[in-house]
């Protein structure tokens, strides 16, 4: 856990970076850290590892008072990630990704054997990138390196200061996704710095957000997109936080439908008879062990041939999503299948279907379950139902 008590930093120039900050991290929490350009983010960050110290206030890290702790020590036990990584050119890949555990005295196969570990943890074959150097490897596969390497020896604590700011837009959104399902894993408190509200809103279990050295609001991403706390926030969020709350709320079983079905291998004149009974204009067309197939409309399968399975009209349908998604995800599937709803899977096992009118109602749930509740007239879902 990571606690900040009224810390301030004046430099020795005059400059307040930062005033009067309080604030906690729970164990296992990501903290985002998110305002413009000089308002005191770096310095809150540098300020846990003691590459700045404090002038006022102190800074508590698992309880202990960080003044008191020798830096070198302090720093073992927080992993540090920053945008230019600072992989080491010489070393290769696999020992870059040792260096902390070595330093504090594992044995050489033991480094290695967790730094291999680490690299297939965050998605690099040891055997292929071990052996490289940093300049033998993309932006984004250097980004993994330096995520690797601050996790090598176990760290409770993970600062990240723009850890995804190096890389284009596409591998940027797939390291962050790979950073959170790392997350999940590892359960780390981390701070992580960024300027784009954006990733702020995506990574972070909490978002502090900066106004000129001082936090302005500090909750999670849902209450800040649904209740910007000061006129400063909202301005800071953007017009646009309708929209931007479809990243933070996720699809819950309870917002699906649950369409008809029919078997792949089932006669077709059977689901048909079926679907008359039932009214039902279409259904979705599952396939083994209830993997989905695609969807057939009733009046295909009516004119079925008598010796037809379901499978004959049957089409393909591959959009669909992972139930706890975020609603963005399953919007962005049906924009780009054209389609007008996504199947929702728990593993391989169909749950129902996500429609446009489902999505509206998950996202009012959303609004309506904000501990401080949300005047609807303040999300605009209007540009959600428009886009
Ligand atoms: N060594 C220093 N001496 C004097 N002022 C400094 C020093 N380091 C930072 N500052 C100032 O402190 C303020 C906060 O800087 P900081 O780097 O923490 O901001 P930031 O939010 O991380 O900005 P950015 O997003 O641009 O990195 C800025 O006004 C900056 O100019």
């Amino acid at each position: 856990m990571i606690r900040f008590e009224q810390v301030g930093k004046v430099y020795p120039d005059g400059t307040t970076a930062v005033d009067d900050l309080s604030f906690e991290v729970a164990e296992g929490e990501l903290a985002t850290l998110v305002g413009p350009s000089g308002c005191g983010k770096t310095t809150t960050m540098m300020m846990v590892n003691r590459l700045i110290e404090p002038t006022s206030g102190r800074i508590l890290v698992d309880g202990e008072d960080i003044a008191r702790v020798d830096p070198v020590r302090l720093r073992r036990r927080i992993g540090y990630v920053i945008q230019q990584v600072g992989l080491f050119p010489h070393r290769t890949v696999l020992d870059n990704t040792a260096t902390v555990p070595a330093l504090v005295g594992w044995k050489k196969a033991k480094a290695r054997a967790r730094a291999a570990e680490l690299l297939d943890l965050v998605g690099l074959d040891p055997k292929t990138y071990g052996p490289r150097y940093p300049a033998q490897l993309s932006g984004g596969q250097r980004q993994r390196v330096g995520v690797a390497r601050a996790l090598a020896a176990d760290p409770p604590v993970l600062l990240m200061d723009e850890p995804f700011g190096a890389v284009d837009p596409v591998v940027r959104e797939r390291l962050q996704n790979e950073f959170l399902s790392l997350q999940a894993t590892v359960r780390k408190t981390v701070l992580l710095v960024t300027h784009d509200i954006e990733e702020a809103v995506r990574m972070g279990d909490r978002i502090a957000v900066y106004g000129q050295g001082r936090i302005e609001q500090f909750d999670t991403p849902a209450a800040v997109l649904g209740s910007p706390a000061t006129p400063y926030v909202a301005q800071f969020v953007g017009a646009d936080r309708g929209l931007k709350r479809l990243s933070v709320t996720r699809i819950e079983p309870d917002d699906l439908e649950e369409p008809p079905v029919a078997r792949l291998g089932e006669p077709a004149a059977a689901a048909a008879a079926r679907l008359r009974a039932q009214g039902a204009r279409w259904a979705v067309v599952l396939g083994e062990h209830g993997a989905l197939h695609g969807w057939v409309a009733a009046d295909a399968l009516a004119r079925a041939d008598g010796r037809d399975t379901v499978g004959e009209p049957a089409r393909r349908m591959d959009a669909w999503v992972p139930v706890g998604a975020p609603l963005k995800q399953a919007f962005g599937e049906m924009l780009q299948h054209d389609a007008g709803w996504v199947a929702v899977l728990d593993g391989p096992r169909f749950l129902g279907v996500l429609t446009p009118a489902k999505l509206h109602e998950a996202l009012r749930r959303s609004v309506d379950a904000d501990a401080r509740g949300v005047g609807r007239d303040e999300v605009d879902f209007d540009s959600v139902a428009d886009a």
